[in-house]
């Protein structure tokens, strides 16, 4: 007989913006999990990493617990410089804290460069390890429209699906 208890999947979506660190300022680019030598970085409190921070934040939408703010704000010192992948790590054990299974999460980002193609399975091995779940990459270019075409940051969109570890609902 039926209890009338379901798992139902929940969906959430992510989206991260840096802009690139000043001349005068000069940072390593984290993107995806990953450094990529002799490229420009980011500007941000972390290590502005979008690919990871998208992927948190589309976490925390599904569980419908906050956003990225809200767990790990600019006020808070310990996430100084902290790394997007221990960002991804964290938010998972979040979300899993508060009651939800992590089925996977899928990252788009867009810039011209770096060249994502050849890292990509690197890439999405360090984040999929971070969240103990599948994460997917994709990259594209906006063919040199807006501000991605004109070099001035690198964004990110993801979305997530989470679904309750026990049965919720009627019954
Ligand atoms: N930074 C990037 C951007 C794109 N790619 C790959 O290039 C292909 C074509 O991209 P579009 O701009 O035409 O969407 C696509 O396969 C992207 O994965 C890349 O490797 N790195
Ligand atoms: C990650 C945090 C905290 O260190 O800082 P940033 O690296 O600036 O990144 P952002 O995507 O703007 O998210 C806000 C903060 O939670």
């Amino acid at each position: 007989m039926s209890t009338g208890k379901m798992i139902l999947p929940r969906t959430g979506i992510g989206i991260d913006v840096h802009a690139y660190a000043a001349d005068e300022e000069p940072r390593p680019l984290w993107l995806g999990g990953l450094h990529w030598d002799g490229e420009r970085g980011l500007a941000g409190h972390s290590d502005a990493d979008p690919v990871a921070h998208a992927a948190a934040d589309a976490l925390f939408s599904a569980a419908g617990i906050g956003d990225l703010g809200t767990h790990f704000g600019t006020d808070r010192p310990e996430f100084a410089g902290a790394s997007g992948v221990t960002l991804l790590a964290e938010a998972a054990r979040i979300v899993r804290a508060a009651g939800f299974e992590i089925g996977n999460v899928a990252v788009q980002f867009v810039a011209n460069r770096p060249k994502f193609g050849p890292r990509r399975q690197e890439s999405q091995d360090a984040l999929s390890a971070a969240a103990g779940a599948p994460v997917s990459v994709t990259a594209t270019t906006s063919d040199g429209l807006g501000f991605a075409g004109r070099g001035e940051g690198i964004s990110a969109v993801a979305t997530a699906l989470v679904y309750p570890s026990q049965p919720t609902g009627i019954g």
